[in-house]
């Protein structure tokens, strides 16, 4: 079977992106998309994403981390709008939907903000935080985090029996200026760190600026610079959430598999 397919990156998070709306790929063949993320016997991405029509939505995406799992992806949905445009589904602004909700998205000049879906709260983990942005983080603030050993200590967090059964992204993140921190994150289903994390982001900018009424941070990754704003409402809750940075076509292609 011959597969084509479009590879995006959003600050170094890499996708396999496929046009799904005839419904051909089967969304069950975990072992395919394995095989498609595989960065040795297959294209190669820290996830893949298909794109399907929605009779309410403008498209909806299905995100799979490199190991088949589903969950929300800042950074791919962000890949997602960008890929919608090119393929002449949605032109500017844009409503879809993810594994989280109904998302709204604006694309311009190469650069996506995207509406991230309300998030709860921020809970304390002994020393370090825990906020669900979509998906799962665990938040911790370290210092010269340039050195520090992200995939031994992720993997401790992401094991962790507090997460079992399903697990948490991993986020270490250095204070750099009252507005801008540096992140770094160690991805369940990744089972690695990676460039950057969109929903991980999100998390360290809200732990970080939770006792604001309002923020915006910019926030320094391995792959980019991406910049978090958001609202505290009253019960401790935070609304109108944005992930903003760019999104890049690297290549097209095709794989037989
Ligand atoms: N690995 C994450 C999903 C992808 C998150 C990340 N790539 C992003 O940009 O949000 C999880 O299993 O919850």
């Amino acid at each position: 079977m011959e597969i084509s397919f479009y590879k995006y990156q959003g600050t170094g998070n890499d996708f396999v992106m496929i046009d799904d709306r005839k419904e051909a790929f089967d969304e069950q063949d975990l072992q395919l998309v394995s095989r498609l993320c595989d960065r040795k016997f297959g294209v190669g991405a820290d996830g893949l994403i298909l794109i399907r029509n929605h009779a309410d939505f403008d498209f909806e995406m299905i995100y799979f981390n490199a190991d088949g799992s589903q969950s929300m992806c800042g950074n791919g949905a962000r890949c997602a709008v960008a890929f919608a445009a090119f393929l002449g589904i949605v032109a500017g602004k844009t409503h879809f939907l993810a594994i989280d909700g109904p998302h709204d998205a604006v694309l311009a000049k190469g650069v996506v903000e995207l509406k991230m879906g309300d998030v709860a709260g921020v809970e304390s983990r002994s020393e370090d935080f825990f906020v669900n942005t979509g998906s799962p983080h665990h938040i911790r603030f370290v210092e010269d985090l340039q050195q520090y050993p992200i995939f031994e200590e992720g993997k401790k967090v992401r094991y962790d029996q507090q997460y079992e059964p399903s697990g948490t992204n991993v986020n270490f993140v250095e204070k750099v200026s009252e507005d801008q921190l540096f992140v770094r994150t160690y991805e369940r289903g990744v089972e690695n760190e990676t460039l950057s994390c969109g929903t991980g982001v999100t998390a360290a900018a809200i732990a970080f600026a939770k006792d604001q009424p309002k923020a915006q941070v910019s926030i320094q990754t391995l792959g980019g610079q991406l910049a978090v704003k958001f609202q505290a409402s009253a019960e401790g809750a935070y609304h109108n959430v944005w992930l903003i940075g760019p999104a890049e076509q690297v290549f097209a292609g095709k794989i037989s598999v």
